[in-house]
Parts: structure tokens; C-alpha cells; sequence
């Protein structure tokens, strides 16, 4: 097999499966023997509107990184710098220790796979998988037992001689990925491989690329819209704004300690309450009562802060329960075992809250409820806190 499986990847990769630093740094240093890929300070303008600002982290060799942000963000712009499809104005980014900013795309040693899947019309599924390693002018041979070996690995052996509009979307897009891995590329990009097709293929295709990975182990970035692809797929996820890193971490790290507000109602729902700091635990709401935090308030008695608190962390009580907020139930859905209420307060901040569908009384839209926020999760950030 010449694709590395994850026990044969090098000791110098191997070594380098530690999590990803969130290189706020964006400037530290980079070790010529560092596996993977390493970004450092990419800056790139459209004519004269910033794309990327300053754009650095690092991806370990073998681990899968999600990038995720509204659309706009710079996303498939730094996927292209990284391909080389596009050279930034600045900065620099390694490929296993290997500066590529002088290389041109063709020899970056990089896969790409998009959402269109770019496959040949007029070629067989063989032909397309074959492409790559017959410009490289492999051996007949070994372009033979490659195409065999990259579709068993896509579960496609028995399409080899189809052409792409007699495959479905899931079946066109595991060809894009098998052509992409047949030249063996030391890292693999992937721009919202899976966006075009329905959720029910997206989750299988999901699967079989956790599969294949834990196979293959090659370094990879993955561009997605899809919050709950990022956090089953990646081990890491890059949250990027208006061409900035806003958090990089794991899927817990930036759901459950999200390192602003943006980051914090950008991955999953986040309720928000204006309030005003009283002390090192305590925050008047505008809402009404006080709030007592258990992490601590990192604000000036006086300070304009927003609170937040997921979903799941808001507690329905009897309105007249001490220290609740006071609140209308608008409606309900059930989500398998829980149910999804909306509420509103009287100031008219809709809340979202999370219950357990076969606990507590039953309400009717317009009954009135309190709401009792967890104190242990909520989070905290200035009032003029960008979203
Ligand atoms: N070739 C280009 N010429 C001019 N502006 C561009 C070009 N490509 C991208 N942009 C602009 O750069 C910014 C970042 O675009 P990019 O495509 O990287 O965003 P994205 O995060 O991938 O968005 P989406 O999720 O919608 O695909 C956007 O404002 C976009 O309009």
C-alpha cells in the first residue's frame, strides 16, 4: 500500500499528534521538522478589501480540521492559498517542514476535493481516479492496482467503469476523493465536500470518511457550513469572522468555552441578556433579577456585560419563583426525547430553552413562565461584544 496507513505514518509525524495550539500568536515560530501544516500570518485583499487578516494556526500531522464561519468569511480563500491556487499578499505556509509559498500548485503534494466534485465527464470512474497517477507517468501497472486500492477504499470496485453522470452525487463525490488520495498528497482539502447532498448520504458519507481516515490518517482541512459535520468529522475546529481566527479547539473546547460572543451564537444557540456587573459574582439583568455566576464575573463592578446561556441551561420554573425571569411560553417542538420551547420575556427577548419533554407542567402558548438560568455555564462577555 503506498498511502500511509495512521501506524506506518513516520516518527516525525507521529510525534506531532498533540492538539493544535491556537496560534493567537499567528507568528510563532516553525520548526522545519514540524509534520503537517502550519499557516503563519495570511493576509490577502480583493481589491483592497481584506479577506484574510493575519490568518495562523497549525494542523498536526494525521488530524482533520474543520473550518467554519458565515459565508464570506475567507474561507475557500485560505483553502486556495493553501492549494496554491492563489498566492496572498502575505505570509507563509510549511507543508511538513517544506516552505510552499515558492511552489506552484501542481507540486504541493495536495489534494483537493470540491463541492461539485470537478470529475471528468467524458472519463470512466477508473479514468478519473487514474488521472493524477498517469500525468505523473506511473507504470501501467502501478496506476492499475492503485485505482483498484483507492476504489475498495471508497467502497466503488464495481463502478470502475461508469462515467460520472451514470454515478449518484454520494457515489461522484467518493470518486473525487479517491482521485484526489490516488497520488498519494501529503495533505488533503476538502471545500464543502459533502454540501450538495441530502442530510441522510451527508451522514453516511460523513461516517465513511471517519472511517477511511482512521485508514488513510492524512493531514486535512475541511471547509463546511455544517456545525454538526465539523464536530463528527474534525478533531480541531477553526472558527473564522470577517477573515480573522476567532477560536481555534477542540468541538467541546468551542462549544463549551467559547472564546467570544460571535464564537459563542455562532456554534449552536446562545441566549443573550444585557446586564449590568454588581460585583465579583454577581450581574443585575435588564431582564429584572440578579444573577449569581459560580465562574466569577471578569468585569468592574459597573461594567455593560451580556450574559449567555445555551439552551439546555435555562430552567423552566413557576413565574413566581425567587430570582426568576419572567417570561411568556410562545411555543414548543419536540426534538426526540426533549422538547424545543421558545419563549419571550417582556422586553421582547425571545429565549430558547431546552426541556426534557416528559418532565414538568404542561403550558399553553401565552402562559406565563420563570426562567432560572445555570449558573455554572453561563458565559460572559462585553456589552459591545461584536457578533
Ligand atoms: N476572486 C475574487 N475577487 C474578489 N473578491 C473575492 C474573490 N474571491 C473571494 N472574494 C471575496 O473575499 C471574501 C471571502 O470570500 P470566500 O469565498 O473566501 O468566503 P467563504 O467563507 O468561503 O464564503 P462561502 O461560505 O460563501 O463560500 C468575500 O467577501 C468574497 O466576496
Amino acid at each position: 500500500m503506498t498511502l500511509l496507513s495512521r501506524s506506518e505514518v513516520p516518527a516525525a509525524q507521529a510525534q506531532d499528534r498533540a492538539p493544535l495550539q491556537n496560534t493567537d500568536s499567528a507568528t510563532a515560530p516553525v520548526s522545519l521538522s514540524q509534520a503537517g501544516l502550519v499557516l503563519r500570518r495570511i493576509s490577502h485583499s480583493f481589491s483592497g478589501t481584506p479577506a484574510l487578516r493575519d490568518v495562523g494556526f497549525d494542523v498536526g500531522a494525521g488530524q482533520v480540521v474543520a473550518l467554519l464561519g458565515p459565508s464570506g468569511c475567507g474561507k475557500s480563500t485560505l483553502l486556495r492559498a493553501i492549494a496554491g491556487l492563489l498566492v496572498p499578499d502575505r505570509g507563509e505556509i510549511f507543508l511538513d517542514g517544506q516552505n510552499l509559498m515558492s511552489i506552484p500548485a501542481r507540486k504541493r503534494s495536495i489534494g483537493m476535493v470540491f463541492q461539485n466534485y470537478a470529475l471528468f465527464p467524458h472519463l470512466t470512474v477508473a479514468e478519473n481516479v487514474a488521472y493524477g497517477l498517469i500525468s505523473h507517468r506511473r507504470p501501467r501497472a502501478e496506476v492499475n492496482a492503485r485505482v483498484s486500492e483507492m476504489l475498495r477504499l471508497v467502497r466503488l470496485e464495481d463502478y470502475a467503469r461508469r462515467l460520472p453522470r451514470e454515478l449518484s452525487g454520494g457515489q461522484q463525490q467518493r470518486v473525487a476523493v479517491a482521485r484526489a488520495l490516488a497520488v498519494s498528497p501529503a495533505a488533503l482539502l476538502l471545500d464543502e465536500p459533502f454540501g450538495a447532498l441530502d442530510r441522510a448520504l451527508r451522514t453516511e458519507l460523513q461516517d465513511e470518511f471517519v472511517r477511511m481516515q482512521a485508514d488513510v490518517g492524512i493531514t486535512t482541512i475541511m471547509v463546511t457550513h455544517d456545525q454538526e459535520e465539523a464536530q463528527t468529522v474534525a478533531d480541531t475546529l477553526v472558527v473564522m469572522n470577517a477573515g480573522r481566527v476567532e477560536q481555534v479547539g477542540s468541538p467541546e473546547d468551542i462549544y463549551d468555552r467559547p472564546a467570544s460572543l460571535f464564537v459563542n451564537r455562532f456554534m449552536g444557540h446562545a441566549n443573550c441578556f444585557s446586564a449590568k456587573v454588581t460585583g465579583a459574582h454577581t450581574a443585575a439583568l435588564a431582564a429584572g433579577p440578579t444573577v449569581t455566576s459560580a465562574r466569577g464575573f471578569a468585569f468592574r463592578p459597573g461594567s455593560d456585560v451580556i450574559l449567555t446561556a445555551r439552551p439546555e441551561h435555562v430552567r423552566l420554573v413557576a413565574q413566581n419563583d425567587a430570582g426568576a425571569i419572567s417570561a411568556k411560553w410562545v411555543r414548543a417542538a419536540p426534538l426526540a426525547h426533549m422538547l424545543s420551547v421558545d419563549l419571550i420575556t417582556p422586553d421582547g427577548t425571545l429565549i430558547k430553552a431546552l426541556v426534557n419533554r416528559h418532565d414538568g407542567p404542561r403550558y399553553a402558548p401565552g402562559d406565563a413562565v420563570g426562567i432560572l438560568l445555570d449558573t455554572q455555564n453561563l458565559h460572559v462577555f462585553p456589552a459591545a461584544s461584536k457578533t
